[in-house]
């Protein structure tokens, strides 16, 4: 299992960087990450939250937990609409607040052997690809919200993590 970053921590604020190898390096990034949002649990997680700085994405969104969506170097084009979702974030633990997204989405992303395809989302799958694809470009969803929300999220997470120590 690997350990997630938790908010505020400088590390997610850490643009990815596109992966150029499609290697067996790769395929157990893939396979531990799976694992670890499995595991959480969650149904997106993104390579900048277990402090890996590549653009790798995995994202399971079935009742049955058995199909997972790996994107690496994903795209995103034709935002379509406007949608809200009461989010939540593996790195920002028992906070949920209204985000606005893009209600559809087409994202054109390699899988973990280097083949290209191309994808139209929406519903949750679109909202968690939009959320995932933030954390790839140093994005939390938490700092879409007003600054003194944020700041009050910033004192809860603090005392909760000075307790767990
Ligand atoms: O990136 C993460 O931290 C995992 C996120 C992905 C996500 C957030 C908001 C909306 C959709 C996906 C979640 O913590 S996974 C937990 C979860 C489960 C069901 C619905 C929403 C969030
Ligand atoms: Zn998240």
């Amino acid at each position: 299992l690997l350990n997630i970053l938790q908010y505020p921590d400088e590390r997610l604020h850490i643009v990815a960087k596109p992966v150029t190898q499609f290697d067996e390096v790769l395929q157990k990034l893939v396979d531990d990450m799976a694992e670890t949002m499995y595991e959480a649990p969650g149904i997106g997680l993104a390579a900048t939250q277990v402090n890996v700085h590549q653009r790798v994405i995995v994202i399971d969104i079935s009742e049955t937990r058995d199909q997972l969506l790996v994107l690496v170097n994903p795209e995103l084009s034709a935002l379509q609409g406007h949608t809200t979702y009461e989010e939540g974030c593996l790195s920002v633990p028992g906070i949920y607040e209204e985000v606005e997204r893009a209600q559809a989405v087409t994202v054109r992303a390699f899988d973990q052997h280097g083949e290209p395809f191309e994808l139209q989302a929406d519903g949750l799958l679109a909202i968690c690809i939009q959320h995932e694809i933030d954390h790839l470009d140093g994005k939390v969803f938490v700092e879409k919200l007003s600054r003194l929300k944020l700041n009050r999220i910033v004192q809860k997470l603090k005392k909760n993590q000075r307790k767990t120590m």
